[in-house]
């Protein structure tokens, strides 16, 4: 039996997710699953207390796969409740950020990455924690969490609210100090903001880490240090360009294990997601421990 044929399959499908209107969508997915023979259901999410429900779901019944159908906050949920077990996670990117799905190389164009329900590969990567909680894609401390957390609080959706609160926040901001220390180098300074990467690019198609592979078993830890006004569009155009490591004002610490103290108690994003900050910050690696769903490799067809 082919080991990549899924039967059963749960679509967690965020209504709201990129102003994305999915009606038409859950007819496709009929069309797909019936054409294949695959049971499937969909879970339509409602902001409120998702995770424990898919988390019921799940110990209710066994999926083959579980898709999440919206942008990186779903991502991040479904992966949530995924990690440490065999049960794979599909990406249908339909955000206004899908950062995680870029970095996996799955199409951004609905009807392509809707193949994936029939023809996939299964592959494992890793993913880390911080503090214990988990994270997939990229968290940070400093700017970007500040702006992450401004816009969260708003009530404006989409980049150019995103752009605009970045700029607003970037004219007074002050860099912290911290103290990192991992298995292999050790920091201590100010940073303009600290980003521990296990993946390569934000949502936005900047990317602050663009050699971060998702399965070596390492993650890295991406320092912009304090730089002049003058040097900002520089660094800008260097993040959206996959240059951000040749910077003068970068620092990249690969490694396995790392421990960030914050004494200033900056603010910090785990993925998107605003969480409470702490003092002492414990950033673990968990090798190959969630298995994504990608398309089929060109030299395999
Ligand atoms: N039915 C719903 N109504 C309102 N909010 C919802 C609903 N379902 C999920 N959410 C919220 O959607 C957010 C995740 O959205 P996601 O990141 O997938 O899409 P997005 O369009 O990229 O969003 P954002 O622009 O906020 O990053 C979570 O904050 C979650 O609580």
């Amino acid at each position: 039996m082919d080991p990549n044929r899924h039967n059963n399959l749960l679509f967690v499908l965020n209504p709201i997710a990129g102003d994305i209107e999915k009606e038409d969508l859950k007819e496709d997915i009929d069309g797909i699953c019936s054409e294949h023979t695959i049971n499937y259901e969909i879970f339509t999410t409602t902001g409120e207390n998702d995770k424990q429900e898919l988390e019921r779901r799940l110990r209710q019944k066994k999926y083959d796969a579980v898709y999440a159908i919206g942008g990186d906050g779903t991502v991040s949920l479904v992966a949530s409740v995924l990690i440490g077990t065999d049960t794979p996670l599909g990406i249908i990117p339909l955000g206004s950020g899908n950062g995680l799905s870029k970095d996996l190389d799955i199409p951004q164009d609905t009807e392509e990455a809707m193949q994936l329900i029939a023809h996939h590969v299964v592959r494992s990567i890793d993913t880390i924690t911080l503090n214990g909680k988990r994270s997939i894609h990229l968290s940070d401390l400093g700017f970007n969490a500040l702006v992450v957390k401004r816009f969260s609080e708003g009530d404006t959706r989409g980049s150019g609210s995103y752009a605009w609160i970045a700029l607003q926040e970037y004219l007074g901001y002050e860099p912290k100090h911290y103290r990192i220390e991992t298995d292999a180098d050790t920091f201590e300074g100010k940073a303009f903001m600290v980003t521990v990467a296990n993946a390569n690019a934000w949502g936005s198609n900047a990317s602050i880490n663009p050699d971060g592979i998702l399965n070596d078993g390492r993650f890295e830890i991406c320092l912009i240090e304090p730089f002049p006004k003058a040097a900002s569009l520089g660094i800008l155009y260097k993040l959206y360009t996959d240059s951000i490591d040749t910077s003068v004002y970068t620092k990249i610490l690969k490694c396995r294990k790392a421990t960030i103290y914050n004494p200033d108690r900056e603010v910090m994003h785990i993925d998107g997601e605003p969480v409470e900050t702490a003092e002492k910050i414990e950033v673990e690696m968990h090798p190959k421990s969630l298995k994504v769903i990608l398309p089929v490799p060109e030299t395999d067809h």
